[in-house]
């Protein structure tokens, strides 16, 4: 392909190995590397892909290969940058898929030689979404036109939008997009642990919003720790959202302790003119019918009511932040929309938010799981901006232990909702 060029994956893990498949299916000759000590088994893993070809290490990618794709975790890419990046082949060009950029230019800047161009990525999904019509942010930071558009050709075969972006714009708007969303699902099932909940017994949580809730907050106690510890901690505006989502939510939390009903009233009508106001005329992202299909649970005869502090918080959040969210939908992910959809469904309806705030006001049986929550979302910002890898990571394996005998159901549910909800809410 183009002149024998060859691309170079170093990272073989869920993301990198789907690269490495969609890129050699498409006729491209891939070198690619794990730690050492995986290379046997990734050898068996690919010996039926003759285009994929295992090597030992980074050196031996680096040097064989035109584009080189740094796939590893954000808290590692300096020290595997500065392992490799001086073996690069000259005049190659180099990038990385770790999702948070600021790291990782820093480290291409201090470790690639000069004559090396800079050309990064991101694909806005996890690597079990099909990468179709789904965002893919591109990073010109330091290369031709030239170089440039041979990136945007060997990732063509993704089928993805393209998404040219600095690497502030893309910190900047991911850190509203993806930080906040995964605070408040990791919130979710930290309170539910708390609690001793499995929330899908529970016929409060059955339903429309709530399988949203249930589903997306196993999806991501599903993945890796690092996916998500990476991007909040490495990237500064996300403490910052992070920490004015948890204040959100104690605010809020408070007016409801109190029965202060007005005020609480007040507020939320005016997030939601700050956040929705120009999107009234809109078609909803997301619709009962879709919502109520995926359940982990038996759905109850009638809805029962939640305060929806979670949702209510958001809203909030976005308003003191002065962030419009619907801005973001060209670089948005999938739990994003999904975060979005389910926030919208209950901020344009009057009738449906009426009844929230009036069960925020006099429904006492909430409380105990209102009140883990907002420990929940507080505990995870002061964990986010300590910056401390292990104490996320503690946390975050404790509760994944506690859902993970749920996870295969989980998981077929979700990538079921996700596949239905993205053909209604596809970027934009
Ligand atoms: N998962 C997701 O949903 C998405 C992830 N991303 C980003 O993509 C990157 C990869 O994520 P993902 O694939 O999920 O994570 P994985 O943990 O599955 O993959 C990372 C791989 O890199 C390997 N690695 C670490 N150091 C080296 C090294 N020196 N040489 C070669 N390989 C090394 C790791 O090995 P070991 O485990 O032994 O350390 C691991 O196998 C991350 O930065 C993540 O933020 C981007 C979009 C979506
Ligand atoms: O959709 C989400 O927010 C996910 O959780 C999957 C994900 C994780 C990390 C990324 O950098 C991009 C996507």
């Amino acid at each position: 392909m183009e002149g024998g060029r060859s691309i170079g994956i170093i990272g073989m893990g869920d993301m990198g190995k789907m690269y490495a498949k969609r890129l050699s299916d498409a006729g491209w000759k891939v070198n690619a590397c794990d730690m050492p000590d995986k290379y046997n088994l990734l050898v068996q893993e690919f010996q039926a892909r003759p285009m994929v070809e295992i090597m030992p290490n980074g050196h031996l990618v680096s040097r064989a290969s035109d584009y080189i794709i740094y796939s590893v975790e954000a808290k590692n890419i300096d020290a595997v940058v500065k392992a490799y990046g001086p073996s690069t082949k000259l005049g190659a060009i180099v990038g990385g898929q770790t999702s948070c950029k600021a790291p990782e230019i820093a480290a291409f800047e201090k470790h690639l030689p000069p004559d090396v161009s800079i050309v990064s990525c991101h694909s806005l999904h996890g690597p079990g979404v099909d990468p179709r019509g789904q965002p893919l942010v591109l990073i010109k930071h330091r290369a031709s036109d030239d170089d440039f558009k041979f990136v945007e050709t060997v990732l063509s075969c993704l089928g993805s939008k393209h998404v040219p972006l600095t690497w502030e714009q893309h910190d900047r708007i991911t850190a509203d997009t993806q930080a906040v969303t995964h605070a408040a699902f990791l919130s979710m099932g930290a309170a539910w642990k708390a609690n001793n909940q499995f929330p899908w017994e529970s016929a409060r949580y059955l339903g429309g919003i709530e399988n949203v809730k249930i589903n997306v907050t196993l999806r991501i106690y599903s993945n890796k720790w690092h996916v998500y510890a990476g991007l909040a901690i490495l990237n500064p505006a996300a403490q910052k959202q992070i920490k004015q989502y948890a204040e959100s939510v104690t605010e809020l939390f408070k007016l409801m302790l109190a029965g202060h009903r007005s005020e609480l009233r007040e507020r939320i009508y005016t997030a939601r003119k700050a956040v929705f106001s120009d999107h009234r005329a809109k078609d909803l992202l997301l619709q009962d019918e879709v919502l109520d299909r995926f359940s982990l649970g038996k759905l109850p005869e009638k809805r029962l009511k939640n305060n929806h502090l979670s949702l209510l918080a958001m809203v909030d959040c976005w308003w003191k932040l002065g962030i419009v969210p619907y801005d973001h939908m060209i670089c948005s992910t999938p739990l994003f929309r999904m975060w979005l959809g389910i926030t919208e469904y209950l901020f344009r309806n009057d009738e449906l938010l009426d009844e929230v705030i009036d069960t925020a006001i006099t429904d006492n049986t909430f409380r105990a799981d209102d009140l883990e929550f907002t420990f929940a979302a507080r505990d995870w910002s002061s964990r986010v901006s300590l910056g401390h890898f292990d104490g996320y990571r503690e946390k975050f394996e404790e509760i994944q232990e506690y859902f993970a005998p749920r996870f295969p159901e989980a998981s077929r549910l979700g990538n079921e909702m996700i596949k239905t909800i993205l053909e209604k809410t596809r970027g934009e």
